[in-house]
């Protein structure tokens, strides 16, 4: 295992860019007989993107679940922004967004109104104000407002993901929550969607955390990449991940795909 690999919790002697705004220890998540996670733990550090991998029924959701109050893990903790989260209560959640895999938009409201619906329900801004606010959330994410005033099912997979990110991002959150953002786009579509994202967490400061499947996604915006196996996890930086031993792993990374990737990826970092 390389060096500077992060299979176990550190105390961090980091500096402020490298804050852990979450903290997982020892996560246990069991059904029936069934162990998923088994003393897991994962620091996720501010400003970072970090892309969560793993085989299929490897636990990505249910973590993803655990860390959003969604679901109740058997044992372990969990902090975001330094609040313990717990099932079902509220948490820092305004401090974050979160991007499901159907983009969950409601389907009798506009896109607009969507989009304002997280403003009106948690917050006092003025009824212009708010209205102002979404706007200039789905102007962020490239949508028109031409778009803003259609309803989710007359809009292209695409942009419904747009929009589902502009709604993500109404409350202004630290953290985004993103599970398959590019699944079911096409090459380009989940390219351009990989460059808003990367945009977004720069210029909003942002500490992004994406499940998927997508190695393009991968190696072309993650800072670091944890991988669940071993019912555990892996943590290493994206360009070092690939080198760790695990069989996994290994041959994860050493799929043609994760290779073309890559490679598209360490060319693209030359040319510029
Ligand atoms: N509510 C539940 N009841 C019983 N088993 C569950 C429940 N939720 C998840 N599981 C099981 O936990 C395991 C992990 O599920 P999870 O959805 O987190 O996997 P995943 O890594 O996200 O998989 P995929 O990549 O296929 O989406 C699976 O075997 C799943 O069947």
């Amino acid at each position: 295992m390389p060096e500077a690999c992060e299979v176990i919790p550190q105390t961090s002697t980091d500096g402020p860019r490298n804050e852990h705004v979450i903290r997982v220890r020892g996560l246990v998540n069991r059904f029936g007989r069934q162990v998923v996670h088994d003393g897991l733990n994962l620091d996720v550090r501010r400003d970072e993107t970090l892309g969560l991998v793993g085989g299929s029924g490897t636990g990505k959701s249910v973590l993803l679940r655990s860390i959003l109050g969604l679901h109740r893990p058997n044992a372990g903790s969990i902090t975001v922004l330094d609040q313990e989260i717990h099932y079902r209560q509220p948490g820092p959640f305004r401090q974050w967004g979160v991007l499901f895999q159907g983009g969950a938009l409601l389907s009798g409201l506009t896109v607009q109104e969507n989009v304002e619906l997280p403003i009106a329900l948690h917050s006092n801004v003025p009824v212009d104000l708010r209205r102002e606010l979404a706007c200039l959330k789905i102007f962020m994410t490239g949508l028109t407002l031409d778009a803003a005033s259609k309803y989710p099912n007359q809009l292209s997979g695409g942009m419904r993901k747009r929009a589902a990110l502009a709604r993500a991002l109404a409350l202004d959150p630290k953290i985004l929550f993103l599970d398959e953002p590019t699944a079911g786009l096409d090459p380009i579509a989940a390219t351009e969607f990989d460059k808003l994202i990367s945009y977004l967490q720069k210029n909003l400061d942002l500490t992004v955390v994406m499940v998927t499947h997508d190695v393009d996604s991968l190696f072309n915006i993650c800072d670091r990449i944890a991988v669940l196996v071993d019912r555990g996890i892996v943590v290493d930086r994206t360009e070092r991940i690939v080198d760790n031993p695990h069989p996994w792993i290994q041959s994860y990374f050493g799929d043609p795909r994760a290779r073309r990737a890559r490679k598209a990826t360490q060319n693209h970092v030359q040319r510029q």
